[in-house]
């Protein structure tokens, strides 16, 4: 339950529940690191990210730029190279979760770059616990940040300068589901079906794009994971963090 709101010019500021703490914040609005991040990307890059981990990747290096990415693979011929936009030359996938379902990524290493939900990542790359979200894995995000207690949340909205609302519904939606279980998602959902994002992908303005790729992302809980990253030497490295269905126990 809300014991209180600080609304900002947008109304998605601060809000204090239950003792927890939440910022919605704009990549570019992060002026200090915070303590617990969720980096929120539903379309498409962390929807991409948990499919790839259900078709069996072991893990998701998070690249700083096209060239990082190029470079890494250069030296990794094995991993898999995925950019957003379209197709491109070095790279092997592109941000679709659609086009990925299909793909084989038993024990490989996928080498991640996209416009906004990568970027989003690094820019906390310093913060305590970092997780990656979408609505895909909501409830697992929110299993985890119940296990944690945690007493301050920083939601990173990463489209549109923090005013997506694909990304804005979902950050709210997790935070909600943290203290409210019971919480309905139907109308956060529906936010984001009506997204800019959601439109321009159905009208082909994304390119890298499947026709099934806004119902993708619009699946609520369809894996049963929470995605972590971490710093593993100089490299932001995301995994797959599978959620025990009590709160009462801990993360595996
Ligand atoms: O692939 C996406 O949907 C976007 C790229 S853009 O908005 O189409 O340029 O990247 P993401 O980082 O996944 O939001
Ligand atoms: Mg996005």
């Amino acid at each position: 339950m809300c014991r209180s709101i600080i609304a900002g010019r947008t109304g998605r500021v601060c809000t204090i529940m239950s003792g927890m703490d939440t910022h919605f914040l704009g990549i570019t609005e992060l002026v200090e690191v915070p303590s617990v991040a969720v980096v929120v990307d539903v379309m498409r890059a962390f929807t991409v990210a948990a499919w790839a981990f259900a078709r069996g990747a072991e893990k998701i290096v998070l690249a700083g730029s096209l060239n990082e990415a190029l470079a890494l693979k250069a030296r990794h011929p094995e991993w898999v190279a995925l950019k957003d936009g379209p197709p491109a030359a070095g790279f092997d996938a592109v941000n679709s979760p659609g086009l990925l379902r299909s793909a084989d990524l038993g024990g490989r290493t996928v080498v991640q770059k996209t416009t906004a939900g990568t970027v989003g990542a690094l820019a906390v790359k310093d913060a305590s616990l970092v997780l990656c979200a979408g609505f895909v894995v909501a409830e697992a995000t929110a299993r985890l940040l119940r296990t944690r207690r945690s007493d301050g949340v920083t939601f990173v909205v990463t489209g549109e300068g923090g005013r997506a609302d694909e990304d804005l519904a979902c950050a709210q939606y997790i935070a909600r589901r943290v203290t409210e279980a019971g919480t309905d998602a139907a109308e956060f959902l529906r936010r984001a079906a009506g997204s800019r994002a959601a439109a321009e992908l159905a009208q082909g303005v994304r390119q890298g794009a499947h026709p099934d790729d806004v119902a993708l992302c619009l699946e609520l809980d369809r894996f049963p994971f929470a995605m972590v990253a971490t710093l593993e030497g100089p490299l932001m490295v995301l995994r797959p963090r599978t959620m025990p269905s009590s709160v009462n126990e801990d993360p595996v």
